[in-house]
């Protein structure tokens, strides 16, 4: 990501801010695309990873749909040019003002989370004189590996249909004149690296496919959601093993005649294409600690205080690139300027001796970033720079 560039740049622009490699990302969606072409797969890219609309853009002109969470993404997705029929929208507490608005954009299908759901929205459906397309969320219980913030598809959580009410919610689907039941959705959880994970999702989606079949439901769509995670720990030139993925999934589900598979992937496509750069501040040199004061904080970069997530760290100033070389390593708690103890982005990090004035860029920062930045301590928003800017 910084290899060819001229990091000096950074100096002159204003800190922090989400620093875009646009070609980084242009080449993992064709990475994807190609990995995902032999099998005809269906990539809806889950714009709750990353809504920024540059992103967006190069993601809608590779052709993939969009897996929404909210109106909000929705109407996003919509003005940004995707297709409405490529956009679903998953969500376990969908209000009716949100489910109206999806309808009234007549996309593709609504992934719906619960037999109520389904009921309020044939009712909508009706009210409107539509037919709303929907594939049930099942919550499989398939352990996803991750962290158990971030794990989704276990009985214990709050997504999808558990498989004891699928009878009533096959009766329901029956009962609903406006809707029309087109397939099965899953989505186990985020940053998933163990891909034998997937395979015991597949032997699930089949095992979920055959009752919907026996019971004479016909399923068009087969989505099996996203999760693919990135490597936090070697984030340059790292682009997922879409292949093996794909693969996997190739080999492990049943897909029947005119049946198609989709997936929502959010993090594998945008994680590895941004960095968030920040300056420091100040140096605090204490008996026990060392501490970097950066001037970013949780409130642009929420994932280490939210999950204990881990970003490499790097000060950009004191790299091979640059010119000043200082051998001298120490570490570091790397924190930021917002008043909680947990504003922390490593504890004890080893870096170059570091100076106030020093950029830092904290890397893999393109998913679950800038979207989950927030305003606390009255922060001002933060500004994104795009690779093809400088
Ligand atoms: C329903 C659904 N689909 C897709 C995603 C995208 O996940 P990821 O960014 O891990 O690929 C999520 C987020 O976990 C999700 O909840
Ligand atoms: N926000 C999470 C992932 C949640 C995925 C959505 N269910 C992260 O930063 O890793």
């Amino acid at each position: 990501m910084f290899a060819d560039k001229d990091i000096s740049k950074f100096n002159n622009i204003e800190t922090p801010f989400y620093y875009y490699d646009t070609d980084l990302l242009q080449e993992t969606l064709h990475t994807c695309a190609t990995a995902a072409a032999p099998y005809k797969f269906h990539i809806h890219y889950a714009l709750k990873a990353n809504f920024n609309a540059v992103l967006l853009n190069q993601i809608k002109e590779i052709g993939f749909g969009a897996d929404c969470v909210s109106a909000g993404e929705v109407r996003r997705a919509v003005e940004v040019g995707f297709d409405n029929k490529k956009i679903v929208f998953a969500g376990v507490g969908k209000s009716d003002k949100e489910i109206n608005e999806a309808l009234d954009l007549d996309i593709f299908c609504f992934n719906v989370e619960s037999i109520q759901e389904l009921a309020v929205l044939n009712e909508l459906a009706g009210k409107k004189g539509k037919i709303a397309q929907v594939a049930i969320r099942i919550n499989p219980n398939v352990d996803a590996h991750t962290h158990h913030n971030i794990t989704t598809g276990l009985d214990e959580n709050k997504f999808g249909i558990n498989s004891w009410d699928l009878p009533e919610c096959a009766e329901t689907l029956n009962a609903s004149p406006n809707l029309k039941f087109i397939g099965i959705h899953f989505h186990i959880g985020s940053q998933i690296t163990n891909l034998d994970v997937y395979k015991n999702l597949c032997v699930r989606v089949n095992e979920f496919a055959a009752w919907f079949e026996d019971k004479g439901f016909s399923l068009k769509v087969l989505n099996v959601g996203g999760g693919l995670g990135i490597d936090y720990y070697h984030p340059d030139h790292q682009i997922p093993d879409f292949k093996s993925y794909f693969k996997i999934f190739n080999e492990f589900l049943t897909v029947k005649p005119g049946q198609e598979v989709h997936f929502e992937l959010g993090r594998a496509l945008v994680g590895q294409s941004a960095s968030l750069i920040t300056r420091v501040l100040y140096i605090k040199n204490g008996k026990k600690k060392n501490f970097v004061v950066l001037d970013a904080g949780m409130t642009e970069l929420m994932r280490p205080a939210l999950y204990q997530a881990y970003h490499k760290i790097e000060n950009l100033s004191k790299t091979p690139n640059s010119k000043l070389q200082t051998p001298n390593l120490i570490k570091y708690d790397i924190v930021g300027p917002i008043c909680e103890s947990t504003d922390c982005f490593g504890k004890e990090v080893e870096q170059p001796e570091s100076f106030r004035g020093d950029i830092f860029a904290i890397r893999s920062a393109g998913a679950y970033g800038e979207v989950m930045a927030s305003k606390y301590n009255l922060r001002d928003a933060i500004r994104s720079v795009y690779s093809y800017e400088i």
